[in-house]
């Protein structure tokens, strides 16, 4: 039998930590061995034995919290948002420094909205506009969300590789706003609403049709078999693997 994968979750009293702390002490495979949140010593972790971490955090901490488990040769399955291009090549700098642990950053942990994201990328190529609006509940902190950050990047990607051309759009007067972010010249148009979880449309339009893909979260539980494929997997994968997407087979 295969050793025990000994977790430690950092943001443990959130609300995905908690969910992540009930996940991990009922896997079979797995042993939680410290639930840290703010203002913890982060040494608490070796104390207690991990060999992996789960960081569900704050934008604001989570890049310390993933350095200092490299350093110390931990794998980490990273569900925090902030993860931009600048900080994600910065810590393939220092994954390059200890080549043999794995680390997960995946903007979307439910089976089915990496799915959505990966269809939509097929899709982008095949249809002249593409928007995004994401949906979530009013204690979300950032905007736009990570997971629709990482579809507009995957869709402008494709799109770009296509050689298709940006949306076309004629506005020329708007209030602030109006139109949403763009990213990666994909317009992310975000909502926040009591009763929402996590949600997501990616609205597609061609001559006379429209194709919407969308994705629902009711439950915190929808991310769960994410957070524990991660784990089982992030250690075979060495270096820094962005979307959980890298560990499933697609299109296959
Ligand atoms: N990848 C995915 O599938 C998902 C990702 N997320 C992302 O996960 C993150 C957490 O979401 P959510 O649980 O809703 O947020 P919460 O605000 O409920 O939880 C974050 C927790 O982190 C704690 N915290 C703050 N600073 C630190 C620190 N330095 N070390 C450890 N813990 C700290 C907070 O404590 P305090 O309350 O004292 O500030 C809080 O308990 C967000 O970035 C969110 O976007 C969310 C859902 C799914
Ligand atoms: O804060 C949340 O709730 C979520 N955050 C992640 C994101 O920003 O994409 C994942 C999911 O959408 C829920």
């Amino acid at each position: 039998m295969s050793a025990q994968i000994k977790v430690a979750v950092l943001g443990a009293a959130g609300r995905m930590g908690e969910e992540a702390v009930k996940a991990v002490s009922a896997a079979a495979d797995m042993e939680l061995v410290a639930s840290l949140g703010r203002g913890a010593d982060l040494n608490e972790i070796l104390e207690a034995g991990a060999t992996h971490i789960v960081d569900l955090s704050v934008p604001a901490a989570t890049e310390a919290n993933v350095r200092f488990a490299v350093e110390n040769g931990l794998h980490a399955v990273v569900g925090t948002t902030g993860w931009d291009e600048e900080r994600r090549s910065n810590l393939e700098g220092l994954l390059a420094q200890h080549p043999e642990v794995g680390v997960l950053i995946a903007p979307n942990f439910a089976l089915g909205s990496v799915l959505a994201s990966a269809f939509a990328a097929t899709a982008a190529k095949y249809f002249e506009s593409v928007e995004i609006i994401e949906l979530h509940h009013p204690n979300k902190v950032d905007a736009p969300s990570g997971t629709a950050v990482r579809t507009a990047e995957l869709i402008a990607a494709a799109r770009k590789a296509a050689g298709v051309a940006k949306s076309p759009d004629a506005t020329d007067t708007q209030l602030d706003g109006a139109r949403g972010a763009l990213v990666d010249d994909v317009h992310v148009h975000s909502v926040r609403l009591r009763g929402l979880v996590a949600h997501q449309e990616v609205l597609f339009g061609g001559p006379g049709e429209q194709f919407t893909l969308r994705h629902d979260s009711y439950d915190r539980a929808s991310f769960m078999p994410g957070v524990l494929l991660g784990l089982r997997k992030v250690s075979a994968h060495a270096g820094l693997t962005y979307g959980l997407d890298g560990y499933l087979e697609l299109g296959q």
